[in-house]
């Protein structure tokens, strides 16, 4: 049966987040692991989420992957295909939303693509082009600090102007809340001006659905789940949509082993989160210095956690507050510090997968992406939802057995998110 929608997403946490609101929303949706091997077999869904890691790499190699990701979900049906970028627009100047977005415009006929990140489940509006975080403008918000895409620019059309070949425009509030007829008639005229892709406000659920309406009709958009749920009740609405809704309950069916708790996100609400699980489980806080200086601390780590995980489930992190982070990157670099500690604790978690871990949470976009890559996960069959934006996934196809994982992204969860997570993780 051929598909109704495609996703390609910038990273695995933001993968998962898309795919849970296809679910919640009348889609079933599958999450595969890049472009899958053609002996997998993958359900009958309505959708399908690509999981690529491209946010943080060089935009070249962003666009070749997004392209090919595209041409593959043409072949299985997709009329439309979402380019899910984060809630919190993560890029830099460089890209990659902006060549990533022109690439997919082109290969689908050059029209001007609907862009917005809005996400109002979990605090993210856009207002007049801005991007406002849980209340605050982006650049007031945590993401001024993150490790790999640090965001001093609230202004989203100022933001894509500077990655994209050609002008961004603004589909403002007003004109979202006029209706479908009415965005569709200022993305006309934004066309004719020469523009290549538009920002759209988006404050409201309701806001999204004009827009999602609208976003069919095209063959590509770009945004969070926000759009993903605009274009998923559009779809349900059109009548379209074939196949039940995939079963949580069956993906969460036990698995058994052990679990335990990897995190590489330097979120503020990672910390925090790491703060409340560690009144209630071992917690090993990794040395960054230390894992960049060789493959002792991995070592130990492993060894750690090998004393105490039949015990209890264990946590290990390397995350640090922001202070810490900009001396590591400061004397290793942005780029090579990041990478090497993705590297240690992928490392960790394969280790403690050959252990007997079977249920596994890993909290970061960039750290479950070298995770899910190390384990050579092909993908996954979505659960039922841990927070907003965090589901419980199953492998599929998966050469360890199945195992149950939550890919937390960094920003997500309340303070008791890995209990949570655990609780329903069997
Ligand atoms: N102590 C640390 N110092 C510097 N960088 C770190 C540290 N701990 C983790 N990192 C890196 O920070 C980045 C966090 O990004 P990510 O995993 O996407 O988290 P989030 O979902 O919070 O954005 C990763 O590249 C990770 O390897
Ligand atoms: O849209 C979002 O905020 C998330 O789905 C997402 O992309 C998270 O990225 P990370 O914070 O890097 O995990």
């Amino acid at each position: 049966m051929p598909i109704l929608l495609g996703s390609i997403a910038d990273d695995y946490t933001g993968a998962s987040d898309l795919a849970n609101t296809l679910t919640k929303n009348g889609l079933s949706t599958a999450q595969t692991v890049g472009i899958p091997d053609p002996s997998l077999a993958l359900p009958d869904v309505d959708a399908i989420v690509v999981s690529l890691k491209i946010r943080s790499v060089a935009a070249v190699e962003a666009v070749a992957a997004a392209t090919q990701a595209e041409r593959w979900l043409r072949e299985r049906g997709a009329a439309h295909v979402l380019y899910k970028i984060c809630s919190t627009f993560d890029s830099t100047d460089a890209g990659n939303i902006g060549p990533v977005t022109d690439a997919l415009s082109k290969a689908a006929g050059n029209d001007v693509v609907l862009v917005t990140p809005a996400f109002p489940e979990t605090g993210r509006t856009v207002y007049l082009g801005h991007l406002f975080v849980g209340g605050h403008p982006l650049n007031e918000s945590p993401l001024k600090d993150h490790p790999l895409n640090p965001m001093h620019d609230a202004n989203l059309v100022r933001v894509m102007a500077r990655q994209s070949r050609g002008t961004v425009g603004l589909v403002d509030l007003a004109t979202v809340s006029a209706g479908a007829g009415a965005v569709k008639a200022r993305l006309e005229a934004l066309r004719a001006e020469g523009a290549t892709a538009a920002i759209a406000d988006a404050i409201f659920e309701h806001d999204l659905e004009t827009l999602g309406q609208v976003a069919l009709q095209a063959p590509v958009s770009t945004g969070a789940s926000g759009l993903g749920l605009g274009l998923a009740r559009a779809l349900t609405r059109s009548g379209r949509v074939s196949s039940a809704t995939a079963a949580a309950a069956d993906a969460i069916r036990p698995v058994g082993g052990l679990s335990a708790i990897v995190s590489g996100s330097c979120s503020k609400a990672t910390l925090r989160q790491l703060d409340v699980a560690e009144r209630s489980m071992p917690i090993l806080r990794l040395d960054p210095e230390r894992l960049l200086a060789g493959p002792d601390a991995i070592a130990e780590a492993i060894s750690w956690a090998g004393e105490r995980i039949s015990a209890s489930p264990v946590i290990i992190a390397a995350s640090s507050t922001p202070d810490v982070v900009s001396r590591l990157q400061s004397q290793y670099g942005r780029e090579a510090s990041g990478h090497a500690i993705e590297t240690a604790t992928a490392t960790i978690a394969a280790e403690l997968v050959a252990r007997g871990v079977r249920r596994l949470v890993v909290a970061g976009g960039e750290t479950s992406g070298a995770t899910v890559d190390r384990l050579a996960i092909p993908a996954f069959q979505i659960g039922p939802e841990i927070a907003p934006g965090v589901p419980v996934l199953r492998t599929v196809g998966n050469r360890q057995g199945d195992m149950l994982l939550a890919l937390k992204s960094g920003n997500f969860g309340g303070e008791d998110f890995f209990l949570e997570a655990l609780a329903i993780m069997h």
